[in-house]
């Protein structure tokens, strides 16, 4: 069990450099354990950075983190059992069938193979993915490699999960099967951390968000205090700037006076 008393991800003082670029910049994050946390920023901010360092994926180049209280970079097998990770953009090994590549995630996890198979029919049941478990994932549509990697993530019960861009690609019925799961695992004590760009989606779903940007964090606490009464696309579009306001250019407008 966890202690419910203790943040399941606290950073502190996050850095990470690729080459001259600073990716991630003395960044401090606390989740509170059992809050369903959007973590939203622009492209390039340095979530994908942050998130792969929070899970032990990636090595910072200083700075603290910890998970449940456990030091990710000094014990990471201990962090690794509590954390469920979905990556963007990490390659599944595709050549296995769906249901080959959960039972392999459990395995490699330590548990028994009667566990592991009857996790595996009920988490492929669950994400509506039973009739494609023979399926090699190579074959499969982009949004059923987004649901056999949280099955993945989803297999070993961990306490925090930690779910890059999960939403990307996934049909609005899948999607809403993956946010009642979500739902239904935050109820249940666990803790979700979620990196999206769908903003009306964040504000809904999640009870927490942080506003990251050029590797900080901008604004962080609740979704009302930090959306302080507007909409939280527009606190952070605030927040972040960039907005053009111009139509582009008048070769890329398809009126006829401008096609001569
Ligand atoms: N392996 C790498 N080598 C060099 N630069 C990198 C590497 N990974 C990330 N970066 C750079 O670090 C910065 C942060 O990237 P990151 O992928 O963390 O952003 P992000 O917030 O996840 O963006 P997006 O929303 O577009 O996915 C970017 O400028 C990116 O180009």
């Amino acid at each position: 069990m966890v202690d419910a008393h203790r943040p399941a991800l606290e950073i502190q003082g996050l850095t990470k450099r690729f080459g001259e670029k600073v990716a991630v910049n003395e960044l401090q994050l606390v989740v509170p354990t059992g809050s369903f946390y959007g973590l939203v920023g622009p492209n390039g901010a340095g979530k994908t950075t942050t998130l792969s360092m929070a899970t032990g994926l990636m090595r910072p180049d200083s700075g603290e983190i910890r998970i449940h209280g456990v030091n990710v970079w000094e014990s990471l097998v201990e962090a690794k059992r509590l954390v469920g990770v979905l990556s963007d953009g990490v390659r599944l090994f595709d050549r296995l069938t769906g249901a080959q590549l959960v039972t392999y995630a459990g395995l490699l996890s330590g548990m028994t193979r009667d566990v592991v198979a009857e996790r595996t029919a009920d988490l492929l049941a669950l994400l509506d993915l039973d009739t494609a478990g023979g399926t090699l994932v190579v074959d499969y549509s982009a949004g059923m490699t987004k649901k056999i990697a949280l099955a993945c993530a989803l297999v070993h019960a961990p306490s925090l999960l930690v779910l890059d861009e999960p939403f990307e690609s996934v049909d609005p019925v899948s999607s809403a099967n993956i946010r009642d799961i979500l739902d239904g695992f935050v109820r249940s004590g666990g803790t979700v951390i979620v990196s999206s760009h769908a903003m009306d989606l964040v504000q809904r779903m999640c009870d927490h968000v942080a506003i990251i940007a050029q590797g900080r964090v901008l604004a962080a606490g609740t979704t009302e205090e930090v959306r302080a009464g507007s909409t939280l696309e527009d606190r952070f579009v605030d927040l972040v700037g960039g907005r053009r306001h111009g139509e582009g250019p008048a070769w890329l407008r398809t009126s006829s006076d401008s096609a001569s």
